[in-house]
């Protein structure tokens, strides 16, 4: 990812990644390292800028955008890495928690945080929390909006390890690609897809009632000033 300063997700970015996806498994990509440009950022997550006062049909394109990139990312036939070597809240956890494997390095925050923001993570953001981590931990990270540090994201397991830095984050995730190289790609895949299937199904099944929900609940005005201020304080912090 390259969309200085944070590689937040706006619809045009999601439209690269979602384009990027569909190529590699077009070419029969052998595997893939979700990394980030940022030195200390993997991703900020959605752009909240596209949820503050925006158009209907672009709030809608949006999401759906977003819903095209995570399906065609949970589900690639290829295996996949985070190098996470940054901060990853919120949508920036949901891409970590989407590969297969996450290597992470030391000083950095993941979660999905969104009840901190008084935001609700869309239940296939959940999903993919419960499914890395488990019922009970996800239960507890998701009420809470809990940000774990590396040391804790390792302890539940939500990383599978942690590396120095960048270049051994990179390292280690190129590790792991080797170590599936010699699996058969279609018994590998066919697994792959047994375990995701109704995570994948929920919100396939279900797109239009998820695009709703989103619309509804980021149109009411409450929610509206919830992002208003929430984007004044993050820019107060870098001004
Ligand atoms: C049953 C009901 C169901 C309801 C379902 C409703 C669904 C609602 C949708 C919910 C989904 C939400 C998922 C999300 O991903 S929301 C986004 C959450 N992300 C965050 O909270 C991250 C915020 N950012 C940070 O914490 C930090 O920026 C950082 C990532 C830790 C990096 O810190 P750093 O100090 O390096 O950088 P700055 O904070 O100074 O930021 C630099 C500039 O970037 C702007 N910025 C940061 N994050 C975002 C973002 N997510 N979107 C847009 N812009 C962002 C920041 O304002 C600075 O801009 P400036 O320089 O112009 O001021």
């Amino acid at each position: 990812m390259n969309r200085p300063p944070v590689n937040s997700l706006n619809t045009e970015h999601l439209e690269q990644l979602h384009r990027a996806l569909v190529r590699l498994e077009n070419e029969k990509c052998r595997g893939m390292i979700l990394s980030s440009s940022s030195p200390t950022v993997f991703s900020a997550g959605l752009d909240i800028r596209e949820m503050y006062k925006p158009e209907l049909e672009k709030a809608r394109k949006f999401w759906r955008t977003l819903q095209d990139m995570w399906l065609k990312l949970y589900s690639t036939p290829y295996p996949t890495v985070a190098a996470i070597h940054g901060h990853a809240p919120a949508g920036g956890c949901l891409l970590a928690l989407s590969c297969e494997y996450r290597v992470i390095v030391p000083n950095v925050k993941i979660g999905l945080n969104e009840t901190q923001l008084g935001i609700v993570a869309p239940q296939w953001f959940q999903d993919c929390m419960r499914n890395v981590i488990g019922e009970r931990q996800a239960e507890k990270a998701l009420i809470a909006g809990h940000m774990f540090n590396t040391e804790q994201a390792l302890q539940v397991g939500l990383v599978d390890e942690v590396a120095a830095d960048k270049a051994a984050c990179i390292a280690r995730a190129e590790a792991f690609l080797a170590s599936q190289a010699n699996l058969p790609l279609l018994a590998r895949k066919t697994v792959k897809l047994g375990f995701r299937n109704s995570t994948l199904s929920r919100l396939m099944t279900g797109r239009e009632a998820d695009t709703k929900i989103f619309i509804e609940y980021i149109f009411q005005p409450k929610v509206q000033k919830g992002i208003e201020l929430y984007l004044q304080s993050l820019s107060k912090k870098s001004g």
